[in-house]
């Protein structure tokens, strides 16, 4: 409408000069500079800055195949507060450890909800979402039970003989495949494995997962992340969401649904075979069951084999395999990039453990320059460099700026972490900035936010963190790593995917040779 009446405004050229055109010319060259402004400018002075926009897409097409990349060059030209129209939906990109300290903290409530999207219900069960729930009473209580009875402290080191033996048969195979000196593995298809299998453990409470079923999670998690990550029309245009039934996403969404679905049944009829299994064996689900059984939790909505409990499992092996196969991916490829810190970090791991087989958990509390390497490749690297999208629940303002209720909210993790007034020389993996800081990923240094924070900040974050160190502390004590001959760091190069979580277009190839220390 507006970019019709923008080229209508040659017309006016056949209108005779007089007082009363004189006045209707100046009122359509007026009308004409608000429309010109608003195409170029997009908003009104009370909004946020905006870079241009194109009728009907908007900012669509500054997206860009990486969103994270292209948002970043673009709050460099327009501030790190900054409102974009992608597609229909307004949006509002944080970009600033102020803005997000903003949104996160000051206004944590506003902004507390998640955007509705029909990828994601048309995959969870009963369409109830978890991660992607809007605010309210159901996620409230869904998370209140992850946070307390799943993912507490208490219930991570219960996890402890599990995440022990995954390590521990995550060695084996790599020993295995290392055989012969110099062979070249897949650390990628490896580490993969590893963490769907710890995952599905944790949540699934099957202490022998059999190779096929853990096959079976690990693509049906790979599937379901490409398209929840991927581009959807939908999402721009919530007007269009029918059109899946001819692009074939519907077909595609009730797909995985199924598959989902003749996991959940499986694994339930396990679950319930084993009732009085050990504390040290049950996973989330047969935490839940229990809950659904007692009479005090059961107004929860977990009745056994309700789509409660399914969604919390799935949203529990989704969130949780993609994140941390990443971090521990971006970890060994720095290290192999930077010798120096490789040699720091396995000279600690090595002094630590002192020849006993396996490094344990306890001796991780010994490795400090472990830990700042594991925070410098969330840094670098955060696995969702976007977080999730946030959306305001109601009307507010940031800065005077007028932020209208239902805007989607993206918050840039990835440029506020790579920013150089926060962070000295912050492209180079230097894990020592974090020796001597106390700044750490728990959701208050919002210069440093790989988890998120506020209300919604990833309950996730205990279970990461000890999967992830146990893991990293056992690659580097048990084997040296190194390039191929064929390849150099200045070409390892292994891209990025588009996605919620960042994934490398090419797997991570490594030359593995067992530790001296081990022969
Ligand atoms: C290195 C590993 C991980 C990273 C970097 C990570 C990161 C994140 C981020 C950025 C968010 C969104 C936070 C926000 O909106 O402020 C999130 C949410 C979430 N994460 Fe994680 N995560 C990791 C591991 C895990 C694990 C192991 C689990 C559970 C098994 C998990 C479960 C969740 C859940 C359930 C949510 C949704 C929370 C909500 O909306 O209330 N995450 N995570």
């Amino acid at each position: 409408m507006a970019f019709s009446l923008v080229f209508d405004l040659p017309l006016l050229g056949v209108l005779p000069v007089q007082p009363a055109s004189i006045a209707v010319l100046f009122f359509f060259i007026l009308l004409s500079t608000v429309l010109l402004r608003r195409l170029s400018g997009g908003s009104s002075s009370s909004s946020p800055p905006s870079p241009p926009r194109i009728p009907i897409i908007g900012n669509l097409h500054q997206l860009g195949s990486l969103p994270h990349h292209s948002l970043a060059a673009l709050s460099r030209e327009y501030g790190p507060l900054m409102l974009l129209q992608l597609g229909r939906v307004p949006t509002l990109v944080i970009s600033s450890k102020e803005m997000a300290e903003e949104v996160l903290k000051a206004q944590d409530l506003v902004f507390a909800s998640r955007p509705h999207s029909k990828v994601v219900a048309g995959i969870v069960p009963g369409g109830r979402p978890f991660a992607f729930a809007p605010y309210g009473e159901q996620w409230r209580q869904t998370r209140r039970i992850a946070v307390v009875h799943l993912l507490s402290s208490h219930r991570v080191q219960e996890l402890r003989p599990a995440r022990e033996a995954e390590v521990a048969r995550l060695v084996r195979n790599i020993s295995e495949l290392s055989s012969c000196p110099g062979s070249v593995v897949d650390v990628s298809r490896t580490l993969s494995s590893f963490t769907c299998s710890f995952i599905c453990r944790a949540a699934l409470g099957l202490s022998g997962m059999e190779e096929g079923a853990t096959r079976e999670i690990t693509e049906l998690v790979a599937q379901s992340s490409a398209v929840v990550g991927g581009f959807q029309v939908e999402t721009f245009f919530p007007g269009l969401a029918w059109l899946g039934k001819f692009t074939g996403m519907d077909a595609r969404l009730a797909g995985l649904a199924g598959r989902w679905r003749a996991v959940h049944d499986r694994v339930l009829e396990e679950a319930a075979s084993r009732r009085d299994c050990r504390v040290e064996e049950r996973g989330f689900l047969d935490v839940l069951l229990a809950l659904g059984m007692d009479d005090d939790t059961a107004p929860t909505g977990l009745a056994p084999n309700s789509d409660g409990i399914k969604t919390i499992v799935q949203t529990m092996i989704t969130a949780g395999t993609d994140t941390t196969y990443s971090t521990l991916e971006g970890a060994l490829e720095e290290l192999v990039k930077n010798p120096a810190a490789m040699n720091r970090a396995q000279e600690e791991v090595r002094a630590a453990v002192q020849g006993r087989p396996m490094v344990a958990e306890d001796d991780v509390s010994r490795m400090s320059y472990l830990k700042a390497v594991i925070k410098e490749t969330l840094r670098l690297h955060p696995p969702a460099p976007l977080l999730l999208p946030r959306e305001s629940m109601k009307a507010t303002q940031i800065q005077g700026y007028e932020i209208p209720a239902k805007t989607r909210v993206i918050i840039n993790a990835w440029a506020i972490a790579r920013n150089p007034d926060y962070w000295p020389s912050p492209e180079q993996f230097r894990p020592e900035r974090f020796l001597q800081s106390c700044i750490d990923f728990r959701g208050s240094d919002f210069q440093f936010i790989p988890f998120g924070a506020g209300r919604r900040i990833c309950p996730g974050i205990n279970l990461a963190k000890a999967t992830v160190e146990l893991a990293l502390a056992n690659l580097l004590y048990h084997f040296d790593w190194s390039l191929p001959e064929a390849m150099s760091v200045a070409n390892l190069d292994l891209g990025e995917e588009r996605g919620l979580t960042t994934r490398k277009k090419q797997s991570l190839l490594l030359v593995v040779n067992p530790c001296s220390c081990q022969r």
